[in-house]
């Protein structure tokens, strides 16, 4: 790594969330609330049964109720759809959950836009999707993106005026990044696959965000000296010490051409389960705010 670029530590971060976290859950049950979360998981992948299991142990490790729902891989639509409607009406349940991705007989938007847009910790409603859209800060943010944001923010004091580049146009991180970006004042270019020239659309970047899902794609020659990389990738590789997790940037190059870089594992995906609890605590805190004002 270049002797000026900085490893930006997301799992520190996203520990010193949980632990303010865990501190405002305690002061809401002192009150009466306690936060609600409620994951469904549909089947079996190995890696959602990851995610699950820890977004399940770091929900409870911070005071919140926490429901986990694991259906079969046969699970019909129907019977999703009607958890998702009993689990709007819990008032035990101020967030709710969908693991992605869903098996392919499930259409995915139909489920997301089941879910109550205030329960919606995910950002994911069609709702919370436009109000980001259109610059409104009343919705729901996707974790990754925001977690994302905030590793840049403390990082570059301001982001307006800067260049960003998105590799990657998902709905779970490239677009609501890209929206996050251009509401903090940036000048926003996303690449996709039909770019012609993603590394030259690279070059440009005062802040590079990768999230394109291809391990090592973002080579040392791809960023602007100075430039702040925040590798999203989460790639699974067999190594030569066995089976390893790398991100989509090539790590050490990169390092030596940027100011500031996150690491993988380490990095953003910490901060995904951190803000998760953010949104979960918002949920239950604006439930709180609208029974005092009934
Ligand atoms: N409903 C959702 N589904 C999915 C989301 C999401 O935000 N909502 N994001 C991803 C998976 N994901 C959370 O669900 C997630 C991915 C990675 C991590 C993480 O902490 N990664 C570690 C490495 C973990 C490992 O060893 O595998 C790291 O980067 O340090 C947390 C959450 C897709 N689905």
């Amino acid at each position: 790594m270049s002797a000026g670029a900085v490893m930006i530590n997301g799992k520190a971060v996203a520990e010193m969330m949980t632990n303010t976290i865990a501190r405002e859950v305690a002061t809401l049950r002192a009150q009466g609330i306690t936060p609600g979360l409620a994951v469904v998981l549909v089947g079996d992948d190995p890696a959602s049964t990851i995610y699950v299991r820890s977004k399940v142990r770091k929900t409870e490790a911070v005071g919140m109720h926490s429901v986990c729902h694991r259906l079969p891989t046969d699970t019909t639509q129907q019977a999703l759809l009607a958890l998702i409607h009993a689990l709007n009406d819990d008032r035990a349940i101020h967030g709710i959950l969908v693991q992605l991705p869903l098996p392919p007989h499930i259409q995915r938007d139909a489920v997301l836009d089941a879910i109550d847009p205030a329960k919606d910790v995910d950002g994911f409603h069609i709702l919370n999707v436009g109000k980001l859209a259109v610059g409104r800060t009343d919705g729901m943010i996707p974790c990754t993106p925001m977690g994302c944001m905030l590793l840049l923010r403390r990082f570059l004091p301001s982001l307006s005026g800067r260049h960003a580049v998105v590799i990657g146009c998902s709905n779970i991180v490239g677009r609501p990044m890209a929206r996050l970006l251009l509401n903090e004042g940036c000048t926003v270019v996303i690449t996709h696959l039909q770019t012609r020239d993603v590394a030259a659309e690279a070059r440009q970047a005062d802040i590079l965000i990768v999230a394109a899902g291809h391990a090592g794609l973002v080579r040392g020659d791809w960023v602007k000296p100075g430039a702040v990389v925040i590798d999203v990738g989460i790639n699974r590789i067999d190594g030569t010490n066995g089976p390893t997790i790398v991100g989509d940037v090539a790590f050490d190059e990169v390092a030596d051409h940027a100011r500031a870089i996150t690491p993988v594992p380490g990095g953003v995906g910490p901060m995904t389960i951190a803000c998760l609890l953010q949104n979960t605590l918002r949920a239950a805190s604006m439930t709180t705010s609208k029974d005092v004002t009934l």
